[in-house]
């Protein structure tokens, strides 16, 4: 058996989907996802296999106008991943296509050599006829090689998608063993479970610029681990938000994050998160290192 594997750069308007996308090609969870943009942060790989091809996904942060640092750095991720690749999906959420967003990828694309696929998303929640137009319009735009249409969220169409991925890819052999499913440290991936476990508790009561820095992970003798984490907020008024009354809420997402850790990591897991406020982290280098970006100026 021929071994093939290739690398496939997932871009797109934040919110597109592409880290539910990712999670269904993977079909399993290694991205986390929220309804709230950007929650993408570092670059992640996801990996899939499809009978003896390995397919490498880089799920890259939805790329906008950067302003502030922690933007470029997503944004700088995101091209990154893009680089080189054995082909670009684009996917476009079918509803709500951000065309703001959307404009100034759709530009860089041109130029790009590699193969285009573009992936209308979310086609569970649009109409059909919109969708048809939509395709139209887009690959009038850019000569995209192939259109699929998919819901990642329900699976409809991923298949599809995921079987031409596998034949477009490369002779090769594969980068990862059978057996790994992201290239993210479990460290990385337990602060990112937490941190989805926050957008899910506090909603628009979080402010984005929150992030979940790991401390330490030890594995105990008992075949359990010990995860420790700092949530770092960037003012003293948004502690309370996170701890909740009496510390309800931070309890809360602590358990959640715990159940989901130990299901992901197969073992038991004793989780100990605490709050801390600094208020310029987003311009401290290490914990742009702890959280999987580089430190771009
Ligand atoms: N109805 C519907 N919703 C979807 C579908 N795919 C994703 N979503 C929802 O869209 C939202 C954004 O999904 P994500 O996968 O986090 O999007 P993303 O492109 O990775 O977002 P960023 O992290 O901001 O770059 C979430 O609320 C998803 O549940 C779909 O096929 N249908």
């Amino acid at each position: 058996m021929t071994e093939k594997c290739g690398l496939v750069a997932v871009i797109g308007a934040p919110n597109a989907g592409k880290s539910t996308l990712v999670n269904a090609l993977v079909g399993q969870k290694v991205a986390i996802t929220s309804a709230k943009a950007q929650t993408t942060r570092a670059r992640l790989m996801g990996i899939a296999l499809e009978g003896d091809v390995q397919i490498i996904l880089a799920d890259t942060p939805g790329i906008f106008a950067p302003r502030r640092r922690l933007d470029r750095a997503m944004v700088a991720a995101a091209w990154e991943g893009a680089q080189e690749a054995d082909a670009i999906l684009l996917v476009v959420d079918a509803v709500k296509q951000r065309r703001h967003e959307l404009e100034p990828l759709l530009e860089t694309l041109k130029d790009r050599s590699e193969r285009k696929i573009l992936v209308l998303n979310k086609v569970d929640a649009s109409a059909k006829e919109p969708l048809l137009a939509l395709a139209e319009d887009l690959t009038g735009k850019i000569g995209f090689d192939e259109v699929f249409f998919v819901s990642a969220l329900s699976g409809d169409g991923v298949p599809e998608l995921k079987a031409r991925l596998a034949a477009l890819m490369p002779e090769g052999p594969w980068h990862y063993p059978e057996d790994q499913v992201s290239d993210a440290s479990e460290r990385l991936l337990a602060c990112e479970i937490t941190r989805e476990q926050l957008y899910q508790q506090l909603h628009d009561e979080l402010p984005y610029d929150a992030a979940v820095r790991p401390e330490s992970y030890t594995q105990r003798r008992d075949g359990s681990v010990e995860i420790r984490q700092q949530i770092v907020v960037a003012r003293d008024s948004q502690k309370p938000i996170v701890l909740g009354k009496r510390g309800a809420k931070i309890r809360a997402i602590g358990e959640a994050a715990r159940k989901e850790l130990s299901e992901v990591l197969g073992q038991k897991v004793h989780l100990f998160l605490h709050v801390k406020v600094d208020e310029n982290w987003a311009d401290a280098r290490d914990i742009y290192e702890e959280i999987g970006l580089d430190w771009v100026k």
